[in-house]
């Protein structure tokens, strides 16, 4: 376990399904204090040069994935490398999520072009081996598709009211097959799992037992 050093701080990156309560997680962690999170940016993904990114990719995924995607993965590279002065750094999502869940799933379902993935996957392997994107630990919350799915219907994101549930299973399947049986590419980083299934009001014992074994335990190391 690498402890947190002074060049970078320990970067944890909370990953889990559309739905699976990241940004609750996230809020939760941050009123323990000194720490600093960077949640997902939607604002820019909704927002690029006045286009909504976000909706054109619903709206259009074969047209517009590799837009979508190529300004996720720019997105990510600055919330990695972003300067920060706390000891630990919270991420949502990570470069390594956008390229082996997302990518991935796009590429699988040939939505994504074979050329436009290649493009993709050149612009990750540079960045990886040549920017301070490292992950310390990877906190996946686990949850079932159908789980997620209710709770994305109740959410009623705009853009997100034609995700069928087709796309959150297979995403699901791509989570659990990266983080959990560790059988899709590299896996960078340890995994603290968390059920995420629990109402996100009960989730709290669930967080209590993060920050036992993981927030106090890097303290002291
Ligand atoms: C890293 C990464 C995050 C991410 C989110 N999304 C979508 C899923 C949700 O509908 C929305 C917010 O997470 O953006 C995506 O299509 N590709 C992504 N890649």
């Amino acid at each position: 376990r690498r402890a947190p050093s002074l060049d970078r701080p320990c970067t944890i990156a909370v990953e889990g399904n559309i739905g699976s309560g990241k940004s609750t997680f996230l809020r939760h962690i941050e009123k323990l204090g000194n720490v600093t999170v960077f949640s997902e940016p939607l604002e820019k993904w909704r927002n690029c040069q006045g286009h909504n990114l976000l909706d054109l990719l619903y709206q259009d995924p074969q047209r517009y994935s590799f837009t979508f995607q190529s300004y996720v993965q720019l997105t990510l590279l600055q919330a990695h490398t972003q300067k920060c002065s706390t000891k630990f750094r919270f991420l949502e999502r990570s470069i390594f999520s956008a390229r082996y869940c997302f990518v991935e799933k796009l590429r699988r379902d040939g939505i994504m072009a074979s050329p436009e993935y290649s493009v993709i996957d050149e612009w990750f392997k540079w960045i990886k081996q040549e920017q301070a994107v490292g992950v310390d630990l990877f906190v996946y919350l686990r949850t079932d598709p159908e789980v997620v799915y209710e709770r994305i219907l109740k959410r009623d994101r705009a853009e997100e009211r034609k995700v069928p549930f087709e796309y959150i299973k297979s995403l699901h399947e791509i989570h659990e097959d990266w983080l959990y049986h560790k059988r899709l590419y590299e896996c960078p980083a340890p995994v603290f799992t968390i059920d995420a299934n629990v109402d996100l009001g009960m989730i709290g014992d669930e967080y209590g037992r993060f920050e036992d074994q993981v927030l106090k335990k890097r303290v002291a190391v």
